[in-house]
């Protein structure tokens, strides 16, 4: 009898594809995962040559600090001089924070990717496997998975680490069925282990150990949720003020010194990069609202207001999209005690050229 109070298993179906190829095996994964009672997310990384686009358009963007949240990642990669692509590669280098706090170990994963003739493809997911034995991952691989229906008259990228494709081979459509139906049990093959290996709790370990009762902490730890420091006030005023048991606070995108994608949004920057925007003011809120309680979040009693301007043209209907990214990051600190009441408003400019700009409101102990 399936037990309704359960929470599904996540996995993250995270790839690059510069022509399409490993994104149509990725779908494939996907259906295994699924198949399994299973959920599965599909993201993409983002393009690092802007003269390439992805192509899976439609497809949202990982970030890095979300991938401990899932319970397995299923790795895609275009196979780019028997490696993954440099954009996977970078990606996988912004993951040091998660490594140093042991946030991905014991984490299934498993590694699929799209060839053209198939020149070093096994290679590549070997040298794929390197990175996620570093941060502890479960490997699955594939075996033989799919012999059984192998279609043997053509060439078929099917190999005991990971589906791949033979995208330039003559012969057949790309993926082929066989490429496809290994994917597809190789995505069933890494949900299985996922879904019992959800039932385990995960012990985070983290190189300065938070106390269990803590549980703001271990939950941002495990969200790999990192405040900024607080960012100084510009002119003769304070980063907060508290109002009996309110704290009020204001930012903007402030990183590092500077503000992170100024500009109008969809006329100067991408909603893509206005989200980034947004979620790093939420960032600088959070910072601000721990020094407001004295380093500990757990003082918070709820969030009761967000207030989110956007720079954007006339015409812009998607405010509300935007500020998911400041709800989400609030809520996935706080749990119940960050949902809010919310407005969002479109300006004709911000401070600084920022995108966005953020009221909060909180109430503290
Ligand atoms: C820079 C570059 C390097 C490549 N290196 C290889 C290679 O080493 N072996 C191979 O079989 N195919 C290689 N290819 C071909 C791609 O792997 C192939 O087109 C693949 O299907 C692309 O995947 P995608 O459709 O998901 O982008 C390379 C392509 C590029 C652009």
């Amino acid at each position: 009898r399936p037990d309704l109070h359960k929470k599904p298993t996540r996995i993250l179906v995270l790839f690059h594809t510069t022509s399409g190829g490993t994104w149509k095996l990725a779908q494939a994964i996907a259906a295994g995962i699924t198949q399994q009672g299973a959920t599965a997310v599909l993201k993409q990384v983002p393009a690092i040559d802007k003269n390439i686009a992805n192509a899976a358009p439609g497809v949202p963007y990982a970030d890095v600090a979300e991938l401990p949240q899932y319970d397995g990642i299923a790795f895609g990669s275009a196979v780019h001089f028997g490696n993954m692509t440099a954009a996977m590669r970078l990606f996988l280098d912004g993951t040091v924070d998660h490594w140093t706090h042991h946030r991905l170990e014991g984490v299934p994963a498993t590694v699929f990717m799209s060839a053209g003739s198939g020149a070093g493809r096994e290679a590549a997911i070997l040298s794929f496997w390197n990175t996620l034995a570093v941060h502890g991952m479960v490997i699955v691989p594939t075996g033989i998975m799919g012999a059984a229906t192998l279609q043997k008259n053509i060439a078929q990228g099917n190999t005991v680490f990971g589906a791949t494709s033979l995208a330039s081979m003559p012969g057949s459509a790309r993926p082929s069925a066989s490429e496809l139906e290994q994917a597809t049990l190789q995505g069933a093959a890494l949900a299985r282990v996922a879904i019992a290996l959800a039932a385990v709790p995960r012990t985070v370990q983290t190189s300065t150990p938070v106390a269990t009762t803590d549980s703001i902490a271990i939950r941002m730890n495990r969200a790999g949720i990192v405040l900024p420091p607080v960012p100084a006030p510009a002119g003769n005023y304070k980063p907060f003020t508290r109002a009996g048991n309110l704290v009020y606070i204001n930012q903007v995108a402030l990183k590092e010194g500077s503000i992170l994608h100024p500009g109008i949004v969809e006329k100067e920057i991408s909603v893509a990069d206005a989200t980034a925007a947004t979620r790093q003011t939420m960032l600088n809120v959070l910072a601000v609202l721990q020094a407001a309680c004295d380093g500990d979040l757990s003082r918070v009693k709820q969030c009761v207001q967000l207030t989110g301007f956007f720079n954007t043209a006339p015409g812009f209907k998607d405010h509300a999209k935007l500020m998911n990214a400041a709800s989400d990051l609030t809520v996935a600190v706080f749990g119940d005690k960050g949902k809010h009441a919310r407005a969002t408003v479109g300006a004709a400019s911000l401070p600084v050229n920022s995108s966005v700009e953020i009221q909060a409101v909180f109430e503290i102990e």
